[in-house]
């Protein structure tokens, strides 16, 4: 299988890298500075074990590329750029007849649970991926993950339920690359378990921070209004229990000597200045469901509002404390 790696920044850059290391055909998707540096310099990758460079095909654009049955696409892309890329690349041709949206699969190896949504309405065989592997966009051409032994979990499925052939092949192809990669049943349940952890991540954009007393009570009452408003939807979600005991021993989450990592996705996108981030389908995810079910979702609506407003005006990670932010929730409660 050929992997067609459609965003090739921090997360797609990591298991790109990690599949063309172990021998996969792999083609990466860029755009501006990111698809020059990969295009004229290789891509970069820093992990626990040391950097290396891989020179791989890389493209800007689908009609840049043949694509044949024997390709599976990754959309590794923010979900806000989610339905730009589906659109692009779905009506592509294969070799052979039809297009990619009939015929190839699609995964969606990104946060949040919208993606598979939008992805479901351009392609009949869509994969979700639950993604725990923490990765940084270092520079243009450079990415660094720090998961060691392995790089990362991905919890593999069709969505919306079941197994197939298919996700067996990939899951295969990603374990011989350093990657952890259960097949499982139910992948929507371990995706909104993800959801529920990444309702921190407007916190850490916003204030920088994610330890100490204030910023955990705050993250506490994101999440327990992302619980009651699962619970009120009817929507089953993996406890941090079972997510932790899926990794053993095999996987450690920790800052290594030199490691570039600052601090999580959405984080990275407001000290990139990228004008957007991702808080409309994190905690806009549950803020949703809550209106849906009648479930009040103050906290979570103001990190959204919040995070939102950071990314429009360009504001500073990290530039706003925890006590205003806190004063923020306090009002609108
Ligand atoms: N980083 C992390 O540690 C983790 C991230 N995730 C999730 O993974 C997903 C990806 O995040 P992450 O890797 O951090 O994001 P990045 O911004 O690092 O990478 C996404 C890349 O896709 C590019 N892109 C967007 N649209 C297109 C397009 N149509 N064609 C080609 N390239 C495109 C972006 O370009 P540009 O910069 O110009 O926008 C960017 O380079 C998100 O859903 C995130 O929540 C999950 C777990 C961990
Ligand atoms: C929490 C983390 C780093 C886990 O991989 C993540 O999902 C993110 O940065 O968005």
């Amino acid at each position: 299988m050929r992997y067609i790696i459609v965003g090739a920044g921090a997360v797609g850059g990591a298991i790109g890298g990690r599949l063309a290391e172990a021998g996969h055909d792999v083609v990466l998707v860029a755009r501006g500075a990111q698809y020059e540096a990969l295009r004229t310099g290789g891509l970069r990758l820093t992990t626990p074990d040391g950097s290396r460079t891989h020179s791989l095909p890389v493209v800007d654009r689908p009609d840049a590329l043949d694509l044949t049955a024997d390709d599976v696409l990754v959309l590794a892309v923010k979900t806000q750029d989610s339905t730009a890329a589906l659109d692009a690349w779905s009506v592509r041709p294969v070799a052979g007849g039809g297009t990619a949206g009939e015929r190839l699969p699609l995964i969606c190896a990104q946060n949040g649970v919208e993606s598979e949504r939008l992805a479901l309405r351009r392609f009949r065989h869509v994969y979700g991926m639950c993604v725990w592997l923490p990765a940084t966009f270092v520079e243009p051409g450079e990415v660094s993950a720090a998961g060691t032994p392995l790089t990362g979990i991905l919890h593999l499925g069709r969505y919306p339920t079941g197994t197939d052939e298919t996700a067996r092949l990939i899951a295969a192809d990603l374990e011989k690359s350093k990657l952890l990669a259960p097949v499982v049943p139910d992948v929507m349940r371990w995706k909104y378990g993800k959801l529920l952890s990444n309702l921190a991540n407007a916190i850490e954009a916003v204030t920088g921070l994610l330890t100490g007393d204030d910023a955990v009570a705050l993250f506490k009452r994101a999440l327990a209004e992302g619980r009651a408003v699962l619970a009120a939807a009817g929507v089953e979600a993996v406890g941090q229990e079972e997510q932790t005991k899926a990794r053993g021993d095999r996987i450690r989450f920790e800052p290594f000597d030199g490691s570039p990592r600052g601090a999580g996705s959405s984080w990275q996108s407001l000290s990139r200045g990228t004008g957007t981030i991702e808080a409309d389908y994190l905690n806009g995810e549950i803020v949703l469901l809550g209106r849906e079910h009648g479930v009040p979702t103050p906290v979570n609506d103001v990190l959204q509002r919040t995070a939102n407003a950071f990314a429009r005006e360009r504001r500073e990670p990290g530039s706003m404390s925890v006590a205003e932010l806190t004063a923020l929730i306090d009002a609108a409660s």
